[in-house]
């Protein structure tokens, strides 16, 4: 997996058909995904229940590009070498989740994944600043976690703080919640490159007519690509 700094669209599959997951997955790649976002919930850290290790080590045939996995789990340590076996590429735990989130990501590394920290909204970007080189990627939520489907909450404030202390580190900014094609030009603008969707990638499509995830995704790319035109 390589660093840059493109815009990548990562569609959440938590708004896809839950029966169908592999032909989800293949679906939203063969119309230009660039990554997979899988959320897992506990029902403890988030009000929600989602798929577990097993799951995501189904999907993993099944994703060609990058699998992008987001924890909304507490604790998180205990189950870092099931999500490494079940082939995530990224790992991303919440800064929240606690409690030694510095060891979290060392750990998640050292089971040979990117380390991603993700924050709620409530949280500051100063929470991260002893973490920056240990991570490889912020995840900024813009929803509070556990729900697709719900309002964006403006954090460009926060994403231009992030990218002016990150520096010239590799460090992706993921932008996660109520990212459509209004939204993600305020977060490009502000210095994200990754833009997790659900919603607004998988409303009005299905397997049987793939090409509406495919115009929902160009035209959030499109929309986020424009700032720097
Ligand atoms: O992690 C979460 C929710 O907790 C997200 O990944 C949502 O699934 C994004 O869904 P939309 O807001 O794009 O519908």
């Amino acid at each position: 997996m390589s660093f840059d700094r493109k815009i990548k669209i990562a569609p959440s599959i938590l708004s896809a058909d839950f029966a169908n997951f592999g032909a989800e997955i293949r679906a939203i790649e063969a119309e230009g995904a660039d990554w997979v976002h899988v959320d897992v919930m506990d029902g403890h850290f988030v009000p929600n229940l989602t798929f577990g290790p097993m799951a995501v080590k189904a999907f993993r045939p099944h994703v060609k590009t990058v699998m992008d996995v987001h924890l909304m789990i507490a604790p998180v340590d205990p189950y870092i070498d099931a999500y490494a076996d079940a082939g995530a590429d990224v790992l991303t735990a919440h800064i929240e989740a606690g409690p030694h989130i510095h060891r979290t990501l060392q750990a998640i590394r050292g089971a040979g994944m990117k380390a991603g920290v993700a924050l709620n909204p409530g949280t500051p970007a100063e929470a991260v600043a002893h973490l920056l080189d240990l991570t490889d990627l912020i995840c900024v939520m813009t929803v509070n976690p556990g729900f697709g489907g719900q309002k964006f909450i403006d954090m460009t404030a926060k994403i231009a703080r992030l990218r002016e202390m990150i520096g010239d580190r590799p460090v992706h900014i993921e932008i996660d919640g109520g990212v459509d094609p209004k939204t993600a030009p305020l977060v490009a603008q502000a210095g994200a490159d990754v833009l997790v969707a659900g919603s607004a990638v998988f409303r009005g499509g299905s397997v049987d007519n793939p090409g509406v995830y495919g115009q929902n995704i160009r035209e959030i790319r499109a929309a986020a690509e424009g700032v720097w035109a």
